[in-house]
């Protein structure tokens, strides 16, 4: 792979299976799998995506819901095989997880911060030191005791944010967080993102937000039906999604 590249996606699919009838216990799933009436459906969440992201490049990817954004996102971070095809990823990457993800919501923000370092591999110590800039960030320091089931979806996802961008990875996956965020918040993790791509962070994000998208993004790629219906330049794409 060229040594610009920070992420190569070659034709890629990626099936689920589903299953075509409703059910309602695992008794019946059970009982259903043994006696040979469990039928599955295969659905193509994505079909052929083929593209590649440069080095320090920040990456858009668009699409009507359902269009494949999040899974094409999380088998570019590792957390999906993609059926077929081919991924190639240059450099460290730190995944925003969906919202929530990694979090515990019986625990407090505090207890989550230590969780959510854990899965994402840093050491306690490591995640000690930087206790304080995560906080600050999300200002949250009034509800640091408070479980994060009582946090708001715009709480949570500040939360988030702070952690999965207290390091400067190499790659970083921003899956629609910001469209939680208050006004203020979300200027906030631009001046972030801005600030981590000056550095050389590469950054792919997914966002129903076509204007942010427009506004931060270099490259687009809008997906339809999981095809890839158009890529280029962000002002293009932008422009041909709002005019379909
Ligand atoms: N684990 C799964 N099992 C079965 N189907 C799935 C699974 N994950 C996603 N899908 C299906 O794949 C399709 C694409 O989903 P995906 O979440 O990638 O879309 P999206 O573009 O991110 O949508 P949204 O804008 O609503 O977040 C959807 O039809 C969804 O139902």
């Amino acid at each position: 792979m060229d040594k610009n590249t920070a992420v190569k996606i070659e034709n890629v699919s990626m099936m689920f299976n589903m299953a075509s009838e409703k059910i309602y216990s695992i008794k019946e799933y059970f009982i259903k799998l043994v006696s040979g009436k469990l039928y599955f459906q295969e659905f193509w969440a994505l079909r052929d995506i083929s593209f590649e992201i440069k080095k320090g490049e920040i990456f858009g990817i668009i699409g009507l819901n359902g269009a494949g954004k999040s899974t094409l996102l999380k088998i570019i971070a590792g957390v999906l095989k993609p059926t077929m095809g081919r991924v190639y990823v240059n450099g460290t990457m730190a995944p925003l997880i969906e919202l929530g993800a990694g979090f515990d919501f019986e625990l407090t923000a505090r207890e989550n911060i230590f969780l959510n370092g854990a899965i994402l591999g840093y050491s306690r110590k490591f995640m000690k030191e930087k206790f304080d800039e995560i906080v600050e960030f999300a200002e949250l320091r009034d509800f640091l005791d408070v479980p994060l089931k009582n946090f708001s979806s715009g709480m949570q996802a500040r939360l988030g944010f702070a952690i999965a961008t207290i390091v400067d990875p190499d790659i970083l996956i921003v899956d629609e967080i910001l469209a939680v965020g208050d006004f203020h918040f979300q200027e906030k993790c631009e001046r972030r993102i801005n600030s981590m791509l000056e550095k050389g962070t590469t950054i792919v994000m997914v966002s129903h937000s076509i204007d942010q998208i427009e506004r931060m993004c270099q490259r687009v790629l809008w997906l339809e039906k999981g095809r890839m219906k158009m890529i280029g330049n962000a002002k293009e794409v932008c422009e041909a999604y709002r005019n379909s």
